[in-house]
């Protein structure tokens, strides 16, 4: 314990000479009042009377499990224990062993650390640090680190065995989700490698199987005492829950006792519409009421306002007056990974938006469905965790007992497996069926044949190249194979900012549409805060939201070290070349081919995975409805909606997506046939190119003898072209001179003025100035000066939409 002790001296020694006003001193830790008052009240935890029993189990044992009601201090104090318990060396002494603490979200493992950085009165980042997907904020000093369950996963494929640490401790178990299901089999297997490894599992409800499955680890339970809650429920169903519950708040703030309101709701765009019309409703209400603080909680809010859900409610406006309140609007964030105090009043519409993949389709939904009665019972609970509280229930109370499942399924069974079985296929796991809450079959076999369509598995299902380098991106894997073949585009540049985009960022904003798609709106709103250099004001203006943009910025910073450390060359495509938008759409469709839908005669587009029936979302920009589209994800609310979405051309689809893969999976429809024509002539055309190959044979340079074939005489012409220099004729007009070899010469000879690099700028600079005309045969040719491409697109879009009215009438027609 001697280490233990000097690093106790070293964390808690503060400097109090340097205390400012605010509560923080110089060097950004607290001051001595602050940090006094944050001991006095963790030493009320529940979790704290049992210390040394925790501890002595913990000694005894590799697993211990770990049960206590949410708020009982689980999260912020167990791992303080451990690190007292574990001999954890410091950067003075290596090799440095850890103790690691997962969370299910971003927003808990850094609003942990905060909370526990403070406590132990050190800068959070030093000997408490997070590491969450695209942020890592530790150090060499760092001894307890909060991560999120896929970060740990991560980490294992860097070092299988984890060795990194002495102690792992995953939090709430009983979230499943389908990281934490997946560590609990790989954890399995180390510990059996690792006997000076210990792990302990946390979680707020009694999950007997998991005893078993640690082959009956001891489960200790942490006693804690419970308010009584009132739970009261709707007479008859509410179709309207959003208004519903902004009505109940005002209600509750009205008429009720003090103490402050959580309330529960599907998304962050509804988040904010609610904040926004609870603080109209109660500004109507005038002096009769206390003064309110509406803070929203969503899980990609960023730290700075997350640590506003734990500020006290504000005070009465003036002395006796009605007290003030803390109404905090949340989604299910706030249900167990955050503990928020002083909560007495709880309303639960009775609905989540889950995201749940249809594995016998092959198609992911966003849904918003009914919570299960476990969560149901877990919100409740919520209203009395420090005070006795009520629970108003937007729903009935039949519906309660007898439309709701009792528990939500582990995201394991209603997940797409694709990412999952990447990372376990690098950590070279032997059988993916081993591992607890087996998933269905299907949907395994699913995850094996897409991962082999993307050309992530060989025949024999192992990892490719390519899939060893996509595993290496925190992205799913379509997304990931987006950006790994991107600088065959020559645009690994523009999909980069469109992966940081979409990873944040779903609001497409009318001021900088592109009606080529919704991912190019993503990436001009990316291009344009940029030029304005990342101004706060630009973006107040322009109703963006800063924050996510900032962090759009901080996830292409991380991309962009991943892309380097994988060797993938950084190329952009230039922003008014003739080739921008098919670059770019071509790299999108090489990851996402098997997100392709036709617009069929009825209207509607069908789904080429699945065969769904779907419809544009009413937030896309697109000119007219294209005829096929790749998409990014499907919503699910009164109807089927694909989002994000980019119009795409037929041919491309064969060209880019594995040889008849449409064809085997459209059932026979309009789509079928067109791609069946587009298969037969890509076929055609490729006989007739291994025809000519064939024949083909290259001459040296000196007439006479055969040298090679074709792959010797590209060789040969990409090395030429390494060693190339361009020169510039009199008038700046490059040509290619018609010899075999390919040389590029001045009209007129004389002197050389640059590289390829030059000629490249040229072209680029001449594309730029070109314009294009409407040939007599409607077709488009670029000649003399009538339009620019956006002209250009727009003539295209209105063909495409006479022809579609071409198409329903003569549909009409043959229904008649
Ligand atoms: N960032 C923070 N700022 C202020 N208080 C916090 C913060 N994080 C936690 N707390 C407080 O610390 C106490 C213990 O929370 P903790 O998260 O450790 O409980 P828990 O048992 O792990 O609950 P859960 O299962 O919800 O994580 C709670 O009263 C909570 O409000």
């Amino acid at each position: 314990m001697s280490t233990e002790r000097k690093r106790n001296a070293r964390l808690f020694d503060v400097d109090r000479s340097s205390v400012s006003s605010e509560g923080y001193s110089l060097d950004g830790k607290l001051d001595s009042q602050r940090h006094s008052d944050i001991l006095q009240k963790r030493e009320t935890l529940p979790v704290r009377k049992q210390k040394n029993e925790f501890l002595d189990v913990l000694k005894k044992n590799q697993v211990i499990i770990l049960v206590g009601q949410t708020g009982s201090g689980k999260t912020t104090q167990i791992p303080q224990f451990v690190l007292e318990a574990v001999e954890v060396e410091t950067s003075v002494k290596r090799p440095k062993m850890m103790v690691a603490c997962t969370q299910p979200c971003p927003v808990a493992a850094v609003s942990a650390s905060q909370r526990v950085a403070e406590e132990m009165n050190v800068i959070v980042g030093e000997e408490v640090g997070y590491s969450i997907c695209f942020e890592d904020n530790i150090s060499d000093k760092t001894v307890l680190k909060y991560l999120t369950d896929g970060m740990l996963l991560r980490e294992a494929m860097a070092k299988p065995l984890l060795e990194m640490y002495r102690v792992i401790i995953i939090d709430e178990a009983h979230e499943r989700t389908l990281a934490t299901s997946v560590l609990f089999g790989y954890l399995k297997l180390v510990l059996g490698m690792r006997p000076d490894l210990k792990l302990v599992v946390m979680s707020a409800t009694v999950e007997a199987k998991l005893q078993d499955y640690f082959d009956g680890a001891p489960l200790m339970k942490i006693y804690c005492v419970h308010h009584p809650v009132d739970i009261f429920y709707t007479m008859k169903p509410e179709s309207d829950f959003l208004g519903a519950t902004i009505r109940s708040v005002v209600e509750i703030h009205q008429r009720e006792e003090p103490g402050d309101i959580l309330a529960f709701l599907t998304r962050q765009e509804e988040i904010e519409e609610a904040c926004h019309r609870i603080s109209e409703e109660i500004g109507k209400l005038g002096n009769k009421v206390g003064p309110v603080e509406i803070v929203y909680l969503h899980s990609t809010l960023p730290p700075d306002m997350q640590q506003k859900i734990f500020e006290p409610a504000p005070p009465p406006l003036v002395e006796d007056g009605p007290p003030g309140r803390k109404i905090v609007v949340s989604t299910i964030t706030a249900e167990t990974s955050l503990s928020i105090d002083r909560i007495a009043y709880v309303i639960d519409p009775g609905v989540v938006e889950q995201k749940f993949y249809d594995s016998r389709v092959g198609v992911k939904f966003l849904m918003v469905s009914p919570v299960s009665r476990d969560r149901a019972d877990m919100r409740a609970s919520l209203a009395g965790r420090t005070v006795p509280g009520k629970c108003f229930r937007l729903y009935t109370e039949r519906s309660y007992n007898q439309d709701r499942h009792a528990q939500t399924d582990p995201e394991i069974l209603r997940s797409d497996l694709g990412s999952i079985v990447l990372i376990l296929k690098k950590l070279e796991v032997p059988d993916l069926r081993h591992f607890m809450n087996l998933p269905a079959e299907e949907a395994l076999t699913r995850a094996l044949k897409e991962l082999s369509d993307l050309g992530a598995l060989d025949d024999k299902g192992n990892l490719t190249k390519l899939g060893n380098m996509m595993s290496k991106f925190p992205l799913d894997p379509q997304m990931a194979k987006m950006l790994v073949v991107s600088p065959g585009f020559n645009c690994s540049n523009e999909i980069l900012s469109i992966c940081a985009m979409l990873s944040g960022f779903d609001k497409v904003k009318a001021r900088f549409v592109d009606t080529d798609g919704d991912y190019l709106t993503l990436l001009n709103v990316y291009n344009e805060f940029k030029r304005n250099k990342e101004d706060l004001s630009w973006c107040d203006t322009n109703f963006i939201n800063y924050s996510v943009l900032k962090s759009a910025q901080n996830v292409r910073q991380h991309l962009v070290q991943c892309m380097s450390r994988c060797g993938i060359e950084m190329c952009r495509t230039y922003l008014y070349g003739p080739e921008y938008y098919d670059n770019i759409s071509k790299a999108i469709l090489a990851g996402y081919f098997m997100q392709v839908a036709h617009l069929e005669c009825t209207g509607d587009y069908l789904t080429v995975k699945g065969n769904q029936y779907v419809h544009l979302h009413p937030s896309n920009f697109l000119g007219g409805k294209p005829e096929w589209v790749v998409y990014h994800e499907i919503v699910s609310t009164s109807m089927n909606f694909i989002r994000t979405a980019m119009d795409v051309r037929g041919e491309w689809l064969v060209d880019i997506a594995p040889p008849r893969y449409y064809l085997k999976n459209f059932p026979n429809s309009e789509a079928k046939q067109i791609l069946e024509l587009l298969e037969k002539w890509k076929e055609e055309q490729r006989k007739w190119e291994r025809e000519e190959s064939k024949n083909k044979r290259y001459v040296p340079r000196k007439r006479g003898e055969e040298v090679g074939s074709r792959e010797v005489h590209r060789k040969q012409e990409r090395e030429e072209s390494r060693n190339k220099r361009y020169v510039l004729s009199s008038n700046c007009a490059w040509k290619r001179e018609e010899s075999k070899n390919k040389r590029y010469v001045p009209r007129k000879r004389g002197e050389e003025v640059g590289s390829r690099e030059v000629h490249r700028k040229q072209e680029r600079e001449e594309s730029r100035n070109k314009r294009y005309v409407l040939s007599s045969n409607c077709a488009w040719k670029r000649e003399e000066e009538v339009g620019s491409r956006e002209v250009h697109r727009k003539r295209e879009r209105e063909d495409r939409e006479r022809q579609w009215e071409e198409r329903k009438r003569k549909c009409a027609t043959r229904k008649q």
